[in-house]
């Protein structure tokens, strides 16, 4: 009897071990892990229906299915857990701090602002640079280096703040989209004047989805029709009850323009640090942190500005962002000066790398030049790699059945717009009160709003595994080509219950599977063959239902159960391979590596089948 084969090309059939491959893999590296010929994996998937080449990339799905065909057990590494890898490999474990708790010291929080156009973030941004800045030795000039340093007196003592110089959300939710976490604290900032509008709730769900403490700036009292009570009302139905209404989200009523209590919006994040964030650093260590803000400049090259999250950044040490790397040639603060050094929550201007990283990227300082250079290309490596692949998965309605099989998701993410807030509102109810049965999978609604699905929509959708439903409207341009590039999806509807009849029948197919063992067939043993390349063949009479070929067996002597998760690895009718062999009739079974065998026993062949669901 033979091994398997399709077409004349061997099919390299596993024992259940583990392959890992990265997200967009191609047949061909599929091929390399199991030391197969790739072309047969072409083959297989073929025979399965779906045309791939060899270098091809393809999709999470495929390469589970092609697994699932050949008895590999296929694991999809993301990006970020292949940048982990990549570090660990060179015996460097990024994100954590080094040594125990009395190596740990308190570090500033960063803080982020967000807010709906015009509300003035910009200006409330500048006026803390203008009053609170810490002052530099030798006062260079002033420049947006994308983040800056503000202090703060709390409680008789000088605090620090670090404050990401780029307002809106856009810019922190790219990050995160990138695996990122680069904020500690957001400021919230909602005109008096204005309140509550649809960037408010958006940036304020933003925050909320990446789990970070809001503080609320009540800005532009000075105008004429301010009413900062309207605003507290308002927000409580978004969650944010003032303190004062015996709430936890610090309200606090300032006007950037005549920089009105500034000063008690720096004390609010420092007490919202302190109440809710333990924020603490090793600075005794390599430093590491996150690149925000990376140009290539004329004279200077590339310029990157980093914000320091553990350790110490000096002046010579060979450090990696992203795919650049190189020696820090200088470091530079928001006010032109030169540092020598930047701790934990530090933000500085980094000269020196060999090229630009992108923004989110993670930093890291390496003793050796060579490891830095030798990162980077990996990582230059990968991304390009990357680049080929046609489409990044993502949770997608047809599929999540699969995904949540995988133990992808938990949770299916929702981003609800709609052309109005009622049938916003409708919408969104009627979908959390979808029976999904045992309440194993939660829906949850991160963002609901009226208008276009937005690039920032899709940003979000990006950070939290989401899916966008567009109700009556459409996506704006640059957001559709933005979803597409990400593979985001966008599902449109005009009828709430079809919206809801396809999300309910997702959920039926994405509840978790309940197997059960279905009895195919058993075959009796009248004589057992040997041979040399194949070791111990049964020759059999199938005596109920039909023997298939690549399902499991157990061995039954003497009516007890001798071997357990066995499998029908080769079948045969005379000399020709079968599939299957039903009732009454003869043939030859080979249990691969399994030999002991003997006139008599059983062979008890069975399937696990997902259970329908009632
Ligand atoms: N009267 C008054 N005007 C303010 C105040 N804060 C900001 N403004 C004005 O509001 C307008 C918008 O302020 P920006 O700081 O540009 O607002 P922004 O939120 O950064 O706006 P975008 O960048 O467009 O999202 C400007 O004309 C500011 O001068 C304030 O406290 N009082």
């Amino acid at each position: 009897m033979q091994a398997p084969s399709i077409g004349g090309v061997m099919l390299p059939r596993g024992k259940g071990e583990t392959v890992r491959l990265s997200r967009g893999a191609s047949l061909t590296d599929f091929a390399e892990k199991i030391n197969a010929n790739p072309a047969s994996l072409v083959q297989v998937m073929f025979n399965l229906g779906e045309m791939v080449t060899a270098t091809q990339s393809v999709s999470d799905e495929t390469l589970t299915l092609l697994g699932e065909e050949m008895n590999y057990i296929v694991q999809i590494v993301s990006p970020e857990e292949e940048d982990r890898e990549l570090l660990e490999s060179f015996s460097i474990e990024f994100g954590e701090d080094e040594g125990g708790e009395e190596n740990l010291v308190a570090r500033p929080p960063v803080v982020t602002v967000m807010g709906h156009v015009d509300h003035g973030k910009t200006r409330l941004l500048d006026a803390i640079r203008k009053t609170n800045v810490i002052e530099g030795e030798a006062g260079g000039i002033t420049q947006h280096i994308g983040a800056y340093q503000a202090t703060t007196e709390v409680n008789g003592e000088d605090r620090r703040i670090t404050f990401i110089d780029t307002p809106g959300h856009e810019a922190f939710t790219a990050m995160r989209a990138r695996g990122a976490k680069s904020t500690d604290i957001a400021i919230l900032v909602v005109a008096a004047n204005d309140g509550v509008m649809p960037q408010t709730v958006e940036a304020l769900n933003h925050a909320k989805a990446a789990d970070v403490p809001i503080v609320v700036a009540v800005n532009k009292i000075d105008v004429e029709g301010a009413d900062p009570t309207k605003v507290r009302g308002q927000l409580t139905e978004y969650g944010l009850v003032a303190e004062e209404y015996g709430g936890d989200t610090m309200f606090v009523d300032i006007s950037a323009k005549q920089g009105l209590h500034i000063d008690s919006l720096l004390e609010a994040v420092v007490l919202t640090a302190d109440a809710a964030l333990d924020l603490r650093a090793n600075p005794d260590q390599n430093a590491e942190g996150i690149a925000i803000e990376a140009h290539l400049d004329r004279g200077r090259g590339a310029v990157a500005t980093v914000l320091v999250q553990r350790g110490t950044l000096r002046v010579g040490d060979t450090i990696v962002a992203g795919d650049a790397h190189g020696r820090v040639r200088a470091l530079i603060d928001d006010k032109g000066n030169t540092l020598e050094e930047a701790g934990p929550s530090t933000p500085a201007m980094v000269l020196g790398l060999t090229n630009v990283p992108g923004a989110g990227d993670n930093f890291l300082v390496v003793e050796e030049d060579r490891t830095a250079r030798q990162i980077a290309e990996k990582r230059a490596a990968r991304e390009r790699n990357a680049a080929f692949a046609k489409r990044i998965r993502r949770v997608n309605i047809e599929d999540l059945d699969k995904i949540l099989k995988a133990g992808e998701i938990q949770s299916l993410n929702l981003i609800i717009k709609g052309d109005a807030s009622g049938s916003v509102e409708a919408l969104e109810s009627a979908l959390l009160q979808l029976d999904v049965g045992e309440d194993e999978v939660d829906i949850r609604v991160l963002h609901r709003g009226v208008g276009a699905v937005t690039e920032s929509d899709v940003n979000l959708a990006m950070g939290s595994d989401a899916i966008i439903i567009g109700f009556n409207v459409r996506a704006e341009g640059r957001a559709t080509q933005m979803a597409e590039r990400e593979g985001v999806q966008v599902k449109y509807y005009s009828v709430i219950y079809q919206a809801i009849e396809e999300i309910e029948a997702a959920l039926k197919g994405m509840l978790k599977p309940e197997y059960e063992e279905v009895e195919l067939g058993t075959a009796e043993i009248r004589e057992v063959f040997r041979s040399s390349k194949l070791g111990n063949i049964a020759g059999v009479l199938i005596r109920s239902g039909e023997v298939r070929r690549n399902t499991k067996a157990r061995l039954i002597r003497d009516g007890k159960v001798v071997a357990e998760n066995l499998n029908i690895e080769g079948l045969r009718r005379f000399k020709d391979d079968v599939t299957e062999i039903r009732e009454g009739y003869e043939g030859g079974i080979n249990l691969g590596n399994f030999n002991d065998i003997k006139v008599d026993d059983v062979i008890a062949t069975y399937e696990m089948r997902e259970k329908p669901r009632g």
